[in-house]
């Protein structure tokens, strides 16, 4: 089973003090952190790009962003996320025609590739060579667009789906995910958990973000039992 790792949403941060924020969220277990990058095409929001990345790689060396790129054209920002030190990119699959040449573009500039599906997008528009040949799966439990909204759970299914085809893969939720709404998503085998305003929300994120863990690795020894 791919191991718990929690990816707090930078977007629920205070942007003003982004390398702090990113830092704090490190020192209180966090593994990887989430950059939501949109371009108010994709969806109807701008946010940031390569030159905030670029700044928050060089003050936390060895830092994991799991970049979420939300944007109509996603082969467009490849080159410029991997020169700011984006470590993992997550293109939407409603953006692109062509996603097996997107993930070869991403992993030549030497990042990992992850692939996202909207709420209103099935599981079987991955297909399996995508999957395959993807480092990530994503599965969006609200519009993406903006933090803070609430969770879908009819998305949670897909997630289901996915891990029964695709046992050893990584399994991202993102959107409304938090205390109250792990447990349904690490039960459908989701294994790297995005989460905003349940983290910085939080008096003590790290708190909430050692029971999401917990929740991840109870799950997954539950269905290692059932085995
Ligand atoms: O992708 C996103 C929005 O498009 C965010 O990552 C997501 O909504 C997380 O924020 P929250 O946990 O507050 O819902």
């Amino acid at each position: 089973m791919p191991r718990a790792i929690i990816s707090p949403s930078m977007l629920a941060s205070n942007f003003g003090q982004l390398s702090a924020e990113c830092k704090r969220m490190i020192k209180n277990g966090a593994e990887w952190l989430h950059m939501d990058v949109m371009d108010g095409h994709f969806v109807p929001n701008i946010t940031m790009g390569a030159p905030i990345l670029a700044c928050v790689s060089k003050d936390v060396p060895g830092i994991y962003m799991d970049c979420h790129m939300m944007v109509s054209e996603p082969s467009r920002w490849v080159k410029d996320i991997a020169d700011a030190g984006g470590a993992l990119y997550t293109f939407h699959i409603e953006a692109t025609s062509d996603p097996l040449s997107l993930i070869e573009l991403i992993h030549e500039h030497k990042m990992k590739a992850g692939v996202a599906i909207s709420p209103d997008t099935p599981s079987s528009a991955i297909t399996d060579d995508v999957a395959e040949l993807a480092d990530m799966l994503l599965v969006m439990t609200v519009y993406p667009g903006r933090g803070g909204q609430k969770f879908l759970e009819r998305c949670v299914p897909k997630v289901a789906e996915l891990r029964a085809r695709f046992p050893e893969k990584d399994i991202e939720v993102d959107g409304g995910v938090g205390p109250k709404t792990i447990d349904v998503c690490a039960e459908a085998g989701s294994n790297v958990i995005v989460a905003g305003t349940a983290i910085f929300g939080a008096p003590q994120p790290g708190e909430v973000i050692q029971l999401l863990k917990t929740a991840v690795n109870t799950a997954q020894a539950k269905a290692a039992a059932k085995q």
